[in-house]
């Protein structure tokens, strides 16, 4: 369990709150007060988030607290704001958008250095368009457990701190009620920031967002001889790794929109996001996107063609096609680069050998065939034996061969595998050992989320503390929670996920 750092505020008036995003000109936001909600009350946090920004998780459940992070009650010292961008969604450019229901409190700095708080559903916005400004439980509950479940993943990704709920209905397919998440991250500038000032010939505005981004968060690059170029390539560096990252736990985020894309390379709004269950490379776990714009094997391209979005706002800055090319170029290279090295470690190969990328596309191909269920085959992976002399491998690898409906198929490659085996150093024991610690045996099935979320429909908050404590753990064993790691039941095969959030 991490400890509160020495000195974490136990009131709100212990914040201090800066300015970083609120110090750039008034075009680039609508400063406003959040829209309270009636009689909130405490839902889950997340300890270790808190311990990033310096403030005693307990405290997060006392009236003051909870009247701060529903958007109730505003901290000396925040200048809350909604932001301006605009951006493509499925792939169509759809003008501005902004900020509807977010609404930025400042910047803390703490022991991870500094973060900004953001309260997604704390009312309209001049950016509402037709939306309401709120969150509903459902929503918010699926992005502060992925969000937290994610940065224990060790993928790049934005915080959650706190849910907090209220009894004030909110219209979606159905009556439900409102509630705020709130997120952390050092910047919510997104790739839509950018497009924004492009799609309107604003070369100023565009600049300063740029020198920002680059003084703030990436102030190395200052001295390129093209900073603008550079910030493109590392931003399209960071997005190729994110996107390895997600490839390797079968993530898929569901609404890969530009808008949606952080400029510091961190999984950012979590919607109608799915973890690959039975394994097919075409899957779209966004009920709405039937054209599988953003499919598990799509995510890829996508992402790639995000920062081509990005590198054409940006174009005016690095004033050169060739050089804004050239920094797009460095994507496919450390995506595949970034995959090679984490599907090298899922399968506990310490070295790389030539035939390594036709083994590993063994496995998917037979995992494809057989549907077979990703994070249990990866976990289970890990206790196959390199040598069974004389012994039955069928029996043996019952658990794992059982997973696939081809048996032969797995048997095939199970020998391909333990013959390259042999040629790595590590023991049996070490090498399940290395691989536990890089295969979950817990991800957010939307399933468990789906339960949780019937609890905490009904008032009982438990499941989702319960399970946020296994996901910020998801490598451990976790012997009271072991029915969290099985294959999903029959009634989730129904379940769908849309963008009604
Ligand atoms: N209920 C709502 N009320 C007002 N605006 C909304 C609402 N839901 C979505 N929007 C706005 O619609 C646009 C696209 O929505 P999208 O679902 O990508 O974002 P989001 O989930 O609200 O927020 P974020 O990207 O900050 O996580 C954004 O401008 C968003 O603020
Ligand atoms: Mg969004």
């Amino acid at each position: 369990m991490p400890v509160s750092p020495p000195g974490a505020a136990i009131t709100p008036d212990e914040l201090t709150f800066g300015s970083g995003f609120a110090a750039l000109p008034p075009a680039f936001y609508t400063r406003l007060m959040p829209t309270p909600l009636p009689a909130p009350y405490f839902v889950a946090s997340s300890s270790r988030a808190a311990a990033l920004v310096g403030i005693d998780p307990q405290a997060l459940e006392q009236e003051d607290f909870v009247a701060v992070f529903t958007g109730n009650r505003v901290p000396d010292g925040a200048q809350p704001l909604a932001a301006v961008y605009s951006g493509h969604q499925f792939g169509v450019w759809a003008g501005q958008l902004g900020d509807g229901r977010a609404i930025l409190l400042g910047d803390l700095d703490g022991p991870a250095g500094r973060m900004e708080l953001q309260l997604k559903g704390a009312g309209k916005t001049p950016y509402s368009r037709m939306g309401d400004g709120r969150a509903v439980l459902r929503s918010s509950i699926r992005e502060f457990l992925c969000s937290e479940a994610m940065a224990a993943l060790g993928i790049p990704t934005t915080r959650a701190l706190v849910i907090t709920g209220s009894n004030q209905r909110v219209m979606r397919e159905t009556i439900e009620t409102a509630s705020v998440v709130t997120r952390m991250a050092p910047s919510f500038v997104r790739f839509g920031s950018f497009e924004h000032w492009h799609s309107r010939d604003r070369e100023e505005e565009l600049r300063v967002l740029a020198d920002y981004v680059i003084d703030t968060f990436y102030p190395d690059l200052r001295s390129a001889a093209n900073p603008y170029k550079e910030l493109l390539a590392e931003v399209t560096r960071r997005t190729a790794r994110m996107i390895a990252g997600w490839q390797s736990v079968g993530f898929m985020h569901g609404v890969m929109n530009t808008d949606n894309m952080s400029i510091l390379g961190l999984t950012l709004d979590y919607g109608p996001f799915g973890f690959m269950e039975a394994f097919d490379v075409n899957h779209i776990c966004n009920h709405t996107d039937q054209g599988g714009r953003y499919s598990y094997a799509n995510q890829v391209a996508v992402g790639h063609w995000n920062c081509y979005a990005l590198g054409n706002a940006l174009l005016p800055l690095i004033d050169s096609v060739d050089a804004a090319q050239e920094a797009l170029d460095v994507y496919m290279p450390e995506f595949e680069r970034k995959l090679d090295e984490l599907l090298h470690a899922k399968l506990g190969l310490a070295t790389v050998e030539e035939g390594d990328r036709a083994l590993i596309d063994g496995l998917f191909t037979i995992m494809q065939a057989s549907h077979v269920d990703f994070t249990l085959l990866f976990r289970r992976l890990g206790d196959l034996q390199r040598e069974v002399p004389g012994a039955d491998t069928a029996t043996i690898d019952a658990p794992l061969r059982d997973l696939f409906i081809d048996r032969a198929a797995f048997d095939e490659w199970a020998v391909r595998y333990r013959a390259r085996l042999v040629r790595e150093a590590a023991s049996d024991e070490a090498r399940r050992t290395a691989m536990n610690g890089v295969n979950p045996k817990y991800v957010l099935r939307n399933y468990l989320a789906q339960q949780v979320i019937e609890q905490a429909h009904n008032g009982d908050y438990s499941g989702v503390r319960e399970l946020l404590a296994v996901l910020e753990q998801p490598f451990d064993e976790h012997p009271a929670h072991e029915a969290w790691a099985a294959l999903p039941p029959d009634w989730a095969a129904h379940l769908e996920v849309s963008c009604s959030s």
